[in-house]
């Protein structure tokens, strides 16, 4: 389902929001949603809000040039947000959580920086594909934009390192599909650990890329 008018977007942000977080994908006030809208503005989340309770009638609203429109404060992440959309046309929504298991990965010393996770299920390489892993930054820290600057443009997600992650997609709904089997497989990993597993080889990943494009 398609949904792009401003006030159903609210709806399904708020609906969305509440899903993730009854699920335990973030916790307290942490994890921050956008959208863009057909005007080339924005919906955030607003900062220090929690996902479970959103309010759709108080999420920020952000005109093209990032300005506040209205609504409560937008989420201090939103530089990263605005980042990860300038180098991403295609893509119309980006969620972030501290998803405990993606968050595990981005703690591991030995993980591979340009590819976090392997490629282990068919569902990770066709929602999420290769992650590479953003330095440390403060949380908020305007410099993560420019962090995320030349990796956004050829990955629909990031691992923020001792942070989470940021997946963007061609819709909320894929954004937030993107994020859960994002965090499912960041288990399966750590689950996996030590036991040598069997990921999918170039071939499979090559042949999943041209039949599921993500955005
Ligand atoms: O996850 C968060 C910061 O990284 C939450 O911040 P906000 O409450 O400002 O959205
Ligand atoms: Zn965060």
């Amino acid at each position: 389902m398609s949904v792009r008018n401003e006030s159903q977007l609210r709806e399904q942000i708020t609906v969305l929001g509440k899903s993730l977080f009854d699920r335990g994908l973030t916790m307290g006030s942490s994890g921050n949603i956008s959208v863009r809208l057909e005007d080339g503005g924005w919906l955030m989340t607003p900062t220090n809000a929690c996902l479970g309770r959103l309010d759709p009638a108080r999420i920020s609203h952000l005109d093209a040039q990032g300005r506040e429109i209205d609504g409560d404060k937008p989420t201090k992440e939103t530089f990263l947000h605005m980042a990860m959309y300038a180098e991403r046309p295609h893509s119309q929504a980006i969620v972030h959580l501290h998803s405990t298991h993606s968050v595990a990965v981005s703690c591991l010393p030995d993980i591979d920086p340009h590819d976090c996770i392997p490629p282990l299920t068919a569902y990770y390489v066709m929602r999420v594909g290769r992650l590479p892993l953003v330095p440390y930054h403060l949380p908020g820290d305007p410099a993560l934009g420019d962090a995320v600057q030349g990796l956004a443009g050829k990955h629909s997600a990031v691992l923020l390192a001792n942070h989470g992650p940021v997946v963007a997609g061609k819709s909320l709904e894929a954004a937030v599909y993107a994020t859960e089997e994002l965090e499912e497989t960041a288990k399966l990993f750590l689950l996996l650990h030590g036991r040598n597993p069997r990921a999918l080889t170039e071939e499979q990943v090559a042949e999943l890329e041209a039949r599921f494009p993500r955005d």
